[in-house]
C-alpha cells in the first residue's frame, strides 16, 4: 500500500482497525483472566478458539437437542461440566448439593443474558426481571397463586375440563396430537381464572397458543444460531418480520384482556371470576370458605417439589391479607389504582409473562402425561382404579378434597415431570464465584450456570433405572430419601415457579376428568420420541394418542354439572 493511500480516510481506517481489534481482544482476555483460569480447571470440551463448541449444535431443534444430549453423555459422571459457546462460558451442574447453592441462594438470582431475547415479548416481566423490580413484583404476585385463591378456581377448572372431554369426542378411534387440545385448553383456563375473563369475552385460545409456539421457535433459533443473536443482524432476516407479526397476535390478546378488566373495574366490579349459569360466584363463596377454614399446609400434597422445601407460595393463610386474596389480574389492576407503583406497561408485561409461563408449560406437561398413560396401560389402570374409588359411578365434578386423594395420579404426574420436565433448563448469571459443595471446584463469576433438569432427573445415581416410567419413584419414603434439589421441575428457592400450585391443582382436575371419560392409547415407544427443547420441552413428532370411551363417558357439559361441590 502506497503512503498516499494510507493518508486517505479509508486507508487510515484500515490501518488503525487491525491494531485496535488486537488491543481490544487483549484487553477482553485480560479482564476475563480469572474466568479463563477457573474455566481451565472445569471438565468439558474447550472447543475451537473464539467459537468454542458453537458449530457442533446446528440443525433442526430436534437435531440440536439430540446432539446436546449425546455430547452430554460423555460427562454423565462429572460435575460441574463446562461448554464454550463463542465467548460465553456455560457451566452445567448435575449434583443436587451444587444446585442448592445456586437455586436456594438469595444472591444468585439474575437470569442469564440468553433470556434477553424474551424482552420484546415480556419486557421486564417476572420471568426475566432482576433486582428490586423483580423483588417487589414477586412479592405482589406470589400471593395471587396462594392455595386459597386457587380453590376459588375449582369450578372453572372442572367446567373447562369437561369442555375438553366434549371437544375430544370427535377424535375417538383414531390417532391425533393431544398437544393442540391441551394448548387451547390451558390458554382458555388461564384467561378464565388468573385473568378473570369469561369465555364469551374471549376469542379462541388456539390462535394465541399457535403464535406462542412459533415465537418459541424463533427464540430457540437465536439461542442456537449465534449469528442471529446480534440485533442488527436479526433485524435483517425474515425472522424479525415474523416475530413482529406473532407479537401482534400475542400482545393483541393481552391488551384486550387488560382493557376488558379495566372496564369492569371502572364499573365497580371487583375481584370477579368468569362464571356460568348455576355456578356460585366464586369470590363470595371462597372468601367465606377461606375465612372459616384455614388451609392446612400439611395436606400431604407435594405441589411439585420436595416436601421439605418451602417458598413464598407456602406462606401461612393468616399472613395473607384480605386484599391479597384477589386473583392475579384483579390484584394488579387494583394495586395500580391504589397507589402501588405499577404502570400500565408493568401490568402488560406481567400479564404477557403469566400467559406464556402459565399455558405452554402445563400444555407440554399434560401432553406428556397422556402419552405416558397411553404407553403404560397397567399404570393407567391403577390411576383409574383410584379415581373409581374417589368418584364411584358418579360423574360429579372434582372437589379440592378429591384432588388431595388423587395420590397415585399425583405420583404419575411427578414421574412425568421427572422424565419430561417442560422447562428443560434453568440458567443463571453468576455475579460472584461459587465454590461447589460436591468437589470444591470454583465456578467463576461472569459465567452462565445451567441446571439441566432434563439431565438431573435422569441421573442414575439418584433414580435407579432412570429411563423407566415408574411412579413409585415418588412414594413418600423414596422422595424423603432424596436430596431436596434432586427434583426441581418448577425450579426451587426464592425464584421458584410462582404457578407451581396452580399447575398441579389444575392438572389434577383436567387429567382426572379426561381419564374418567376415556382410555388413552399410544403406540410410539418412548425411545422413538423426537424430543425438542425450543424453550419448552416437547415432542417434534407430535403427542400422538388415541381414545376409547370409558363406560361412563356420557358426561354432558350442562350448567348444572359445572357447579362443583366445594371442599
Ligand atoms: C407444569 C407446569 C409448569 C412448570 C414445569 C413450570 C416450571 C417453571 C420453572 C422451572 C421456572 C423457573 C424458570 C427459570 O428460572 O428460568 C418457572 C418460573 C415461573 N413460572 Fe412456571 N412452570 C409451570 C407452570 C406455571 C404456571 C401455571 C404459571 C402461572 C400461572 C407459571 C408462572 C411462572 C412465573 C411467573 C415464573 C417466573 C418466577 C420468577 O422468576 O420469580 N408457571 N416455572
Amino acid at each position: 500500500m502506497a503512503v498516499a493511500d494510507l493518508l486517505t480516510p479509508t486507508g487510515l481506517f484500515y490501518y488503525l482497525l487491525v491494531p485496535t481489534v488486537i488491543l481490544w481482544y487483549a484487553y477482553f482476555r485480560y479482564s476475563r483472566r480469572r474466568l479463563y483460569e477457573l474455566a481451565a480447571k472445569i471438565n468439558g470440551p474447550d472447543g475451537l478458539p473464539l467459537l468454542g463448541s458453537a458449530l457442533e449444535f446446528t440443525g433442526s431443534a430436534h437435531d440440536v437437542y439430540q446432539k446436546i444430549w449425546e455430547r452430554s453423555r460423555e460427562f454423565d459422571n462429572e460435575t460441574p461440566v463446562k461448554l464454550w459457546i463463542g465467548p460465553r462460558l456455560l457451566v452445567f451442574l448435575q449434583d443436587p448439593r451444587d444446585i442448592e447453592l445456586i437455586l436456594g441462594s438469595n444472591v444468585h438470582l439474575d437470569k442469564s443474558p440468553e433470556y434477553r431475547y424474551f424482552a420484546p415479548w415480556f419486557g421486564n416481566g417476572l420471568l426475566i426481571s432482576t433486582g428490586d423490580h423483580w423483588r417487589s413484583h414477586r412479592k405482589l404476585i406470589a400471593p395471587t397463586f396462594h392455595l386459597n385463591v386457587l380453590k376459588s378456581f375449582i369450578d372453572l377448572f372442572n367446567h373447562n375440563s369437561r369442555g375438553v372431554v366434549e371437544k375430544l369426542r370427535k377424535e375417538i378411534g383414531h390417532e391425533f396430537d393431544a398437544h393442540e387440545y391441551m394448548s387451547e385448553a390451558t390458554v382458555e383456563i388461564l384467561l378464565e381464572t388468573a385473568m378473570g375473563v369469561s369465555k364469551k369475552e374471549q376469542q379462541s385460545g388456539f390462535e394465541y397458543a399457535m403464535a406462542v409456539m412459533k415465537m418459541c421457535d424463533i427464540l430457540h433459533l437465536r439461542h442456537t444460531k449465534f449469528w442471529l443473536r446480534p440485533e442488527v443482524i436479526f433485524r435483517l432476516t425474515k425472522y424479525f418480520g415474523e416475530q413482529k407479526k406473532l407479537l401482534g397476535i400475542i400482545h393483541g390478546l393481552t391488551k384486550r384482556v387488560i382493557a376488558n378488566k379495566k372496564v369492569e373495574f371502572n364499573k365497580g366490579v371487583r375481584g370477579s371470576l368468569a362464571s356460568y349459569p348455576g355456578m356460585k360466584p366464586a369470590t363470595e363463596t371462597e372468601t367465606k370458605a377461606t375465612k372459616s377454614a384455614k388451609v392446612s399446609e400439611d395436606t400431604g400434597m407435594s405441589y411439585g417439589q420436595s416436601a421439605g422445601l418451602k417458598d413464598d407460595l407456602d406462606v401461612d393463610d393468616n399472613d395473607v391479607g384480605e386484599k391479597k386474596r384477589l386473583a392475579f389480574l384483579d390484584l394488579l389492576i387494583e394495586s395500580a389504582q391504589n397507589g402501588v407503583v405499577l404502570t400500565d406497561q408493568d401490568i402488560k408485561e406481567e400479564v404477557d409473562t403469566i400467559m406464556f409461563e402459565g399455558h405452554d408449560t402445563t400444555a407440554a406437561g399434560s401432553s406428556f402425561f397422556l402419552c405416558m398413560m397411553g404407553l403404560h396401560q397397567d399404570i393407567q389402570d391403577k390411576v383409574v382404579e383410584e379415581l373409581d374409588q374417589i368418584f364411584g359411578d358418579s360423574d360429579r365434578p372434582a372437589t379440592f378434597q378429591d384432588t388431595l386423594e388423587m395420590k397415585y395420579l399425583e405420583r404419575c404426574m411427578l414421574e412425568t415431570l421427572r422424565m419430561y420436565p417442560p422447562v428443560p433448563i434453568i440458567a443463571r448469571q453468576l455475579r460472584e464465584e461459587v465454590k461447589m459443595a460436591s468437589n470444591g471446584c470454583v465456578v467463576p463469576a461472569g459465567c452462565t450456570v445451567i441446571v439441566a433438569t432434563v439431565k438431573l432427573h435422569r441421573n442414575e445415581t439418584i433414580y435407579p433405572n432412570p429411563t423407566v416410567f415408574n411412579p413409585d419413584n415418588f412414594l413418600p419414603e423414596k422422595s424423603a430419601a432424596r436430596h431436596y434439589y434432586a427434583f426441581v421441575p418448577f425450579s426451587a428457592g426464592p425464584r421458584s415457579c410462582v404457578g407451581r400450585k396452580y399447575a398441579m391443582l389444575k392438572l389434577k382436575i383436567l387429567l382426572s376428568t379426561i381419564l374418567r371419560n376415556y382410555r388413552i392409547k399410544a403406540t410410539i415407544p418412548e425411545k422413538d420420541f423426537k424430543l425438542t427443547a425450543d424453550i419448552i420441552l416437547k415432542r417434534a413428532d407430535g403427542f400422538k394418542i388415541s381414545l376409547e370411551p370409558r363406560k361412563r363417558s356420557g358426561v354432558s357439559v350442562s350448567p348444572s354439572t359445572a357447579t362443583a361441590v366445594r371442599a
